[in-house]
C-alpha cells in the first residue's frame, strides 16, 4: 500500500476517531475527483484512501465509520473478531459498522469506499484536482502530497498549520516527486500549497539543535541539499506550474523564476527577507529576478526585502497573471486542464528549447548561491535573525 494512504489507513484505524463526538481535523485543500469507476481497481482504492486525506470539510463520525467499516472490508473480508467490550464505545461503534457489512464481497467494499469518497470530494468546495498516483514512490511524510489526473501530476505542500514551511524531509521528498513527475505520462507538473499560504520558505527551526561542533557540517550539507534542490528545478523537462495559493515566502518566491508559468491568487504576496535574515538569495533569483524586472527591482526584493502584491509581481513578470482569490482554483484548473490536453511531447520539446539556452549558467549560478548560502549561515547576522524568529516564537 502507498505511503500516504498505508498511513490514513493506520490513522483511522488506531484511534483517529478517539470519541464518537470528537471531529477529524482534515487540511484544507481544494478538489474534485472523477466520477465513480464501473469496478474500482486497487489503484483506484489506493487514490481514494489519499483523497479522504485531502477533503476540505469533515466528513462527520457517520460517514467516517461508513468508510472505517468499507476499508477494513475492502482490505480483510467480513468482520470475524470478537466484540469490543461494552465499555469500550468507540472500537465497538467502529466493530459494529464493519459486522454491518455482513458478507459483502472485498470487490464491493472497495468500489463503495471508491464511490463514497468520490461523492464526499465532489461535495466538497472545490476546483480541480485530485487523484494520487498510486503507482509512484510516495513521499516520506504527508507534509507532502502528490496526486496526478487529468494529465497533471500536483505536488502540494501539506503543512498548513506552520505555513507550509519546508523542512529537510520536504526538501527530499519534493525532489523525490519532481524526479517521478518527470517520468510519468503527464504532460504537466504543478506545485502548490495547502491553506492559506503558499509556502513560508525554509524552516527556520531547521536551524535549532545543531551541536556546536558541527555547525560548519551541517551548513555545509545544508548547501548540498540546496544545490541539489534547485537543480532539479533547473532540469526538470516538463511544464512546471506554479499555483501560488497565498503568501510566499524565500526559498519558494526565488525558484519561481525557475517555473514556466506562476498563477497567483490576488491574495498572494512575495516576500524575500534574506537581509533581514542575514541570508543571501538562492534558488538563482540573483540571475533571474534582475533578468525579469530589471536590477533595480531585484535589488528593492532580494536586498531590501521589499514584499510585493500579487498585482506588482505580475507587473515586474514574475507571475503569469492573477486571479480574484474567489475565483482562484475554479479558473487556475480549468485553464491547466485544457493545457494538459496538448501534445505532451511538443510541449516537453518547446520547454526544453527555451530552458536549455541557459541551463548551463543557471547550473553555475546555482552552484555559486549556495556556497555564498553557506557562508552567510555561519554569520553572526544569520544567527542573530533566526535566534530572533525563534525567541519570538517562544514569546521570550
Ligand atoms: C536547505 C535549503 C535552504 C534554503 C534557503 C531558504 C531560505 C528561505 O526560505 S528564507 C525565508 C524563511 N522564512 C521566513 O523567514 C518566514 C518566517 N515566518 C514568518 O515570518 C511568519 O511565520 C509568517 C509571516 C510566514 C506567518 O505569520 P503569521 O500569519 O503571523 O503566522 P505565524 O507566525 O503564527 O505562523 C504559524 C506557525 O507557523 C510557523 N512558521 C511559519 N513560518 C515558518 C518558518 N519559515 N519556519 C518555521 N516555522 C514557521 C510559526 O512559527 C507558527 O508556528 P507555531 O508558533 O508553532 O504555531
Amino acid at each position: 500500500m502507498a505511503g500516504v494512504a498505508g498511513r490514513l489507513a493506520r490513522r483511522w484505524c488506531s484511534g483517529a476517531l478517539r470519541s464518537p463526538l470528537q471531529v477529524t481535523r482534515f487540511p484544507a485543500l481544494q478538489l474534485h475527483v472523477c466520477g465513480p469507476a464501473m469496478r474500482a481497481s486497487q489503484k483506484d482504492f489506493e487514490n481514494a484512501m489519499n483523497q479522504v486525506k485531502l477533503l476540505k470539510k469533515d466528513p462527520g463520525n457517520e460517514v467516517k465509520l461508513k468508510l472505517y467499516a468499507l476499508y477494513k472490508q475492502a482490505t480483510e473480508g467480513p468482520c470475524n473478531v470478537p466484540r469490543p467490550g461494552v465499555l469500550d464505545f468507540i472500537n465497538k461503534a467502529k466493530w459494529d459498522a464493519w459486522h454491518a457489512l455482513g458478507s459483502l464481497p472485498k470487490e464491493t467494499a472497495r468500489q463503495n469506499y471508491v464511490d463514497l469518497v468520490s461523492s464526499l470530494s465532489a461535495s466538497s468546495e472545490s476546483s480541480g484536482q485530485v487523484t494520487p498516483a498510486a503507482d509512484r514512490k510516495q513521499p516520506g511524510s504527508d507534509a507532502l502530497v502528490v496526486t496526478s489526473q487529468d494529465g497533471i501530476t500536483t505536488i502540494t505542500l501539506n503543512r498548513p498549520d506552520k505555513k507550509n514551511a519546508l523542512t529537510p524531509q520536504m526538501y527530499h521528498d519534493i525532489m523525490l516527486a519532481l524526479e517521478a513527475a518527470s517520468k510519468d505520462d503527464s504532460a504537466i507538473t504543478v506545485l502548490t500549497g495547502n491553506g492559506d499560504y503558499y509556502c513560508s520558505g525554509n524552516d527556520l527551526t531547521n536551524f535549532t539543535d545543531i551541536p556546536p561542533g558541527e555547525v560548519e557540517e551541517r551548513a555545509r550539507s545544508g548547501a548540498v541539499l540546496l544545490r541539489d534542490f534547485v537543480d532539479c528545478f533547473i532540469d526538470f523537462p516538463k511544464p512546471l506550474v506554479a499555483v501560488v495559493n497565498g503568501p510566499a515566502v524565500g526559498i519558494s518566491v526565488t525558484l519561481l523564476g525557475l517555473f514556466d508559468v506562476v498563477y497567483a491568487t490576488d491574495r498572494a504576496t512575495f516576500h524575500t527577507p534574506f537581509s533581514h535574515l542575514g541570508q543571501s538569495p538562492e534558488g538563482c533569483s540573483s540571475y533571474t529576478f534582475p533578468k525579469m524586472m530589471g536590477p533595480s527591482k531585484a535589488t528593492e526584493m532580494l536586498v531590501f526585502g521589499k514584499k510585493l502584491t500579487a498585482r506588482e509581481a505580475c507587473t515586474q513578470g514574475l507571475v503569469t497573471e492573477v486571479f480574484p482569490d474567489s475565483t482562484f482554483q475554479k479558473e487556475v484548473w480549468v485553464r491547466l486542464k485544457a493545457y494538459s490536453k496538448l501534445p505532451p511531447n511538443a510541449m516537453r520539446i518547446s520547454k526544453q528549447v527555451i530552458r536549455n539556452r541557459e541551463k548551463e549558467k543557471l547550473h553555475a549560478i546555482n552552484a555559486e548561491e549556495s556556497s555564498i548560502l553557506q557562508e552567510r549561515w555561519l554569520s553572526d547576522e544569520c544567527m542573530n535573525a533566526i535566534v530572533n524568529f525563534l525567541s519570538k516564537k517562544a514569546k521570550l
